[in-house]
């Protein structure tokens, strides 16, 4: 697990070698150490060179050890003892260095990268602090306001930024083990203490407090509840403060607070559920290794409004080629103006050449006849998009792919106007489709498992986070945003306010509160979306619009709000009040709150006080609840998949894992209890009456979130 290789006569190498990212498991380490004592003991070896196999240096600690309990050579005696080593150690890093990776290379007495390495101290992500010395040793390096910003950001630098802030020595196009044995080669001899980070005195300087007082209020803004930024800042504070054997004291007090919390086990979480979503599967045995996505070069986008024209973009950023297809010149030109701008400025930005020359402006579907797939995306309007569909089918080569991006329409019915059902698969962006990360993939029931891993391919290749997911209503994110919606409203009807929901969904970790986000959306969306799928009609009083509709609670709320022209932000008013149409600053609106209590009273609603953690209660139980049924109807492989969705395209804070995760923190048998008592209390709301999964789990004795699949293939084998 660590290799070591004597070289020229007087340098060892010791190879970190734990593929893919040469993680320092308790086997690495144990290889270290004993690789290092193999070099202490050698009198002709002066110095040490650590690298990593396959020229990756290292992704750092092990993040799977974290669940377990922890065995072998604990990191920061290591490091420690490679700093104090009488012999010259000196790391050489390619690839990346990160968290105790990099860490390791702090230890060492010079650091040489290759132009192309990246490193970052990222343990903030995943709920810890760079607890191997890296809150301490960074800033005797780079000073406190570099240290602050990057440890408590996670953010990975490139090998140059790290030359200017001091953290390697020296940076090179070749090879990074050659330099730093020359390197080495040329020190040799001198002396090792003022290169021994932990020696160096407190950083302290005059404004260490105010400078850590202003990172504290920014990541306090940014972290929404987040423990470990803040304990970033304490940590990398004592570094200006203490001496180093007291500073290691207060990082060893703040981790051991983070490594026992929920939060981080939910950040861990997190990584490796995303990290799983690319492994999909489909209920007939297809998986992401079983099924080979031939390659996509070409790729028509038809529909250059707001999704058309992020989609667009983000394909050429990727190297894609595209043709860009709108119905008519002037459509055509203001799109092309708009995916234009947006490439130049973020070649700009990127300082790179403009990709332009990817791009063709088309009005005549003849002009997609050889691209590899398309993705059409036209406004969300079922006759319209099967137009679409039947006209591409006379023009596209017999194997091209037909993907529809659709925010919920049945991708089956889709399909079915086409000649290749089974090459048709829906590709659910989210707006801005250039800047949001999730991309869900949507299979049919006659979709292929080429089609389906074609789609997943090209996501990644945009850089996306891909899950696919089965068709139905909204398909994941959407159907559970349905009920996560109607169960704010009804929140309203019962009492509370806009920015009470909104405040206790915030406080929980929400970037932002549900009625916000549906003022930035535009509330005349879903009104139309309502009134083609039949719940709004001519049947219905205006004036007094009926709280019972399909069988179920209706809520009429927005639906009246869009009556008095009030759309959100673009109007200027919504659920808020804001300065003028298209400004973002949302206030409380009075009238709002007289509406309400006019529409209590003419509803003859007598209002509750409600607490924040009803509102938390029925709106996250509800979206969890919703996820079980989705598990039991096989529209999402695992609950994993669920919250990668909930974190990247529905702002759910990745502290709390996602909503399946969160469910299982808080107990299975607490949120049935919290179902079952509100379903009581509301049986008007079918939604809220507990789904059979979260039944048979709790009466499975509440599994672990990482055992659900097992328990869901029973369920389903006994159907
Ligand atoms: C205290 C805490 C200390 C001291 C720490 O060091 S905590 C760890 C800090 N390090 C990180 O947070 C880095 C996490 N990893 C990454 O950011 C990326 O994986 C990468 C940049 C190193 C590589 O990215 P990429 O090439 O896209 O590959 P994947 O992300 O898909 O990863 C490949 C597989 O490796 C597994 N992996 C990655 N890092 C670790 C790790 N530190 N420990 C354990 N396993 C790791 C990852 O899950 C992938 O596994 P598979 O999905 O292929 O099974």
């Amino acid at each position: 697990m660590a290799r070591y290789t004597r070289l020229t006569e007087p340098i060892a190498l010791i190879t970190l070698n734990n593929p893919p990212v040469n993680a320092l498991s308790s086997a690495v380490r144990s290889g270290i150490v004993d690789s290092v004592s193999q070099a202490l003991k050698d009198d002709q070896v002066k110095a040490v060179v650590f690298c990593g196999e396959n020229r990756m240096f290292s992704g750092g600690a092990d993040i799977k050890e974290f669940s377990g309990s922890m065995s072998g050579p604990p990191l920061v005696r290591m490091i420690h003892s490679i700093e104090a080593s009488e012999k010259l150690m000196v790391a050489a890093i390619e690839g990346v260095a990160l968290g105790g990776g990099l860490e390791l290379a702090l230890g060492c007495h010079y650091r040489v990268a290759n132009t192309k390495a990246r490193l970052g101290l990222p343990e903030v992500t995943l709920g810890f602090l760079p607890g191997a010395g890296g809150t301490q040793r960074l800033p005797r390096l780079t000073g406190i306001t570099a240290a602050l910003e990057l440890i408590t950001t996670g953010r990975q630098i490139s090998a140059q930024e790290a030359l200017q802030l001091g953290i390697v020595d020296q940076v090179t196009e070749g090879n990074a083990v050659q330099a730093a044995m020359e390197l080495a080669l040329s020190v040799i001899g001198q002396p090792l203490n003022p290169r021994r980070l932990s020696l160096r005195p407190p950083v302290w300087s005059a404004d260490v407090d105010s400078v850590c007082e202003v990172a504290l209020a920014r990541v306090k803004q940014h972290s929404r509840g987040a423990m470990a930024p803040v304990a970033c800042v304490q940590a990398v504070r004592a570094a200006a403060m203490l001496p180093y054997s007291k500073g290691m004291e207060k990082e060893r007090q703040l981790m051991d607070t983070l490594f026992r919390s929920s939060q981080a086990r939910a950040l861990q979480y997190a990584f490796f559920a995303q990290r799983n979503a690319g492994k999909w599967s489909l209920p007939n045995g297809a998986r992401w290794n079983n099924t080979k996505a031939r390659d996509v070069q070409r790729v028509g986008v038809i529909g250059l409004g707001t999704m058309g024209r992020g989609i667009a973009v983000s394909l050429v950023k990727a190297g894609l080629s595209v043709v860009a297809l709108e119905s008519d010149a002037k459509q055509l030109e203001s799109g092309k103006k708009a995916v234009t701008a947006m490439l130049q400025r973020d070649a700009q930005r990127r300082g790179v050449g403009s990709p332009l020359h990817l791009l063709t402006f088309a009005l005549s579907f003849h002009q997609l006849k050889d691209v590899d797939l398309v993705i059409e995306a036209v406004f969300e309007d079922m006759n319209l998009k099967k137009r679409v569909f039947s006209d591409l089918c006379k023009v596209l080569r017999a194997g091209t792919l037909i993907c529809t991006n659709t925010s919920g329409l049945n991708v089956d019915e889709l399909a079915k106007v086409t000649d290749r059902q089974h090459l048709v698969v829906g590709m659910h962006f989210f707006a801005p489709a250039h800047v949001m990360k999730l991309l869900e993939v949507v299979y049919g029931s006659r979709s292929s498992p080429e089609a389906v891993a074609v789609a997943m391919a090209l996501g990644k290749r945009i850089q996306k986070v891909c899950v696919a997911v089965g068709n139905c209503p909204g398909f994941v994110g959407n159907r559970m945003l349905k009920l996560y919606m109607d169960q704010s409203l009804y929140l309203l009807e019962e009492g509370a306010t806009p920015e009470q929901v909104d405040q206790a969904l915030e406080e929980f970790g929400f970037a932002m509160g549900i009625f916000k986000v549906a003022d930035l959306s535009g509330l005349d969306v879903g009104w139309r979306v309502r009134k083609a799928s039949g719940l709004i009609g001519p049947d219905i009083d205006p004036v007094n619009p009926s709280r019972w509709r399909l069988g179920q609670r209706y809520c009429p709320l927005p639906d009246m709000l869009c009556q008095q022209g009030r759309f959100g932000q673009k109007t200027g008013r919504g659920w808020y009040l804001y300065n003028s149409p298209g400004s973002k600053e949302a206030k409380p609106d009075p009238e709002i709150l007289n509406f309400l209590e006019d529409y209590r009273l003419k509803y003859g609603i007598t209002p509750q006080r409600i607490s924040s953690q009803e509102v938390i209660e029925r709106c996250a139980f509800s979206l969890a609840n919703e996820g079980f049924r989705i598990l039991e109807d096989g529209i999402a492989a695992g609950p994993e998949d669920i919250d990668v969705i909930y974190l990247f395209g529905y702002g759910w804070p990745r502290h709390r894992g996602g909503p399946m995760f969160y469910a299982s923190q808080v107990g299975l048998s607490v949120v049935l209890e919290k179902m079952e008592h509100y379903h009581r209390i509301h049986p008007d709301v079918p939604s809220l009456e507990p789904s059979r999964l979260l039944r048979r789990l709790v009466a499975e004795g509440s599994p672990p979130i990482q055992q659900w699949r097992n328990h869901i293939k029973n369920l389903h084998s006994q159907l």
